[in-house]
């Protein structure tokens, strides 16, 4: 493992170089199990001392909280039409959220270990309390843009991103009090769509939002459009990266919970995590939906060793 960490120069990460890990074990923004263990088993894999070999100095409480047990009371009366989970996910969310806001404000970098998609209303409206102009890097074959309104799986994993833009229909929603619209439509960029809902395409559309599909990347090559997509958010924003697995291509990363065929390679994934590194300007990377519990012991083994390569790209390995 080789590390160039310090020779990047971080516009808001101080010195010395510190990620605050945050273990997010939840599923309730989605109905297959075992997505809430993925931030022990990634642990579990060697994570913590691979990132402390590259240079860090690591801040990680192994004893993190089980959000599956943090249900509040009462679910029951807190209906929203088709919504699945609505107080369970915006409890989370919002313990989340101050967590990532505490890391992100000492000026350490918030890596954020999942758990299904719907965190990411906590990892980015925790680093959008910090950095108002942050700008989100959304790598996923799906573009998690649902509202209430449109979802028709009703799974939360569905929607975070209406969530934190404030989109119509997200309003109101009991237990989402403590999340603003923090995510301007301009603020955000995906790269590695393929299966985009019918009512999500048109609030792309709509909304102008800027998206690179599968078909941008086959057309233009990884290394332009990640050039895009950070002149796009500008050289002087704070970049948050969600990087969801199943973006790669499921026989790269098989153990997810909605994977689609057609997706980054290997070297796709990891060079657009070395690529928002070396601009210096990450403030919080995510690492989505890796399911243990999903396929054959070797596929999930892959994933997870998938799972922490990527987050090790995006702390400098492998630059030389
Ligand atoms: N984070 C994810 N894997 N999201 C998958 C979303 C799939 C589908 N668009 C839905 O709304 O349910
Ligand atoms: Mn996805
Ligand atoms: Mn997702």
């Amino acid at each position: 493992m080789s590390s160039s960490a310090e020779a990047v120069s971080h516009k808001f990460l101080k010195s010395p170089l510190t990620v605050g890990i945050i273990g997010a074990a939840f599923s309730g923004g989605q109905p297959r199990g075992g997505v809430e263990q993925g931030p022990a088993r990634l642990v579990e894999h060697g994570l913590i001392d691979q990132i402390k070999s590259l240079g860090w100095n690591v801040d990680f409480d192994e004893k993190f909280p089980t959000y599956e047990n943090l249900k509040p009371e009462a679910e029951e009366d807190r209906v929203h039409g088709i919504l699945k989970n609505v107080a369970h996910v915006a409890h989370v969310t919002k313990s989340v959220a101050e967590s990532v806001e505490k890391v992100v404000k000492s000026g350490a970098l918030a890596l954020t270990l999942g758990g299904d998609h719907s965190l990411a209303m906590g990892t980015v409206g925790g680093s959008a309390r910090v950095h108002k102009n942050v700008g989100v890097i959304w790598v996923d074959a799906h573009a998690d843009i649902n509202t209430p309104l449109t979802t028709d799986t009703g799974n939360l994993h569905g929607c975070p991103v209406s969530f934190l833009m404030g989109l119509k229909g997200t309003e109101n929603i009991r237990g989402f009090e403590w999340l603003p619209p923090c995510l301007p439509k301009n603020r955000i960029v995906y790269i590695g769509l393929r299966d985009v809902d019918a009512p999500e395409k048109r609030i792309l559309k709509e909304n102008n939002i800027k998206a690179f599909s599968m078909h941008d990347v086959d057309k233009h090559g990884i290394g332009t459009i990640v050039q895009k997509a950070i002149d796009y958010l500008g050289a002087d924003s704070p970049i948050h990266l969600s990087f969801d697995v199943d973006a790669l291509d499921p026989t790269v990363a098989p153990a997810t919970g909605t994977p689609v065929r057609g997706g980054l390679t290997f070297r796709e994934g990891h060079y657009i995590c070395e690529a928002l590194f070396e601009t210096g300007n990450l403030v919080a990377v995510d690492i989505m939906e890796v399911n243990p519990l999903l396929g054959e012991q070797t596929y999930v083994m892959q994933t997870l060793q998938i799972g922490c390569s990527l987050a090790r790209a995006a702390m400098g390995e492998t630059l030389l």
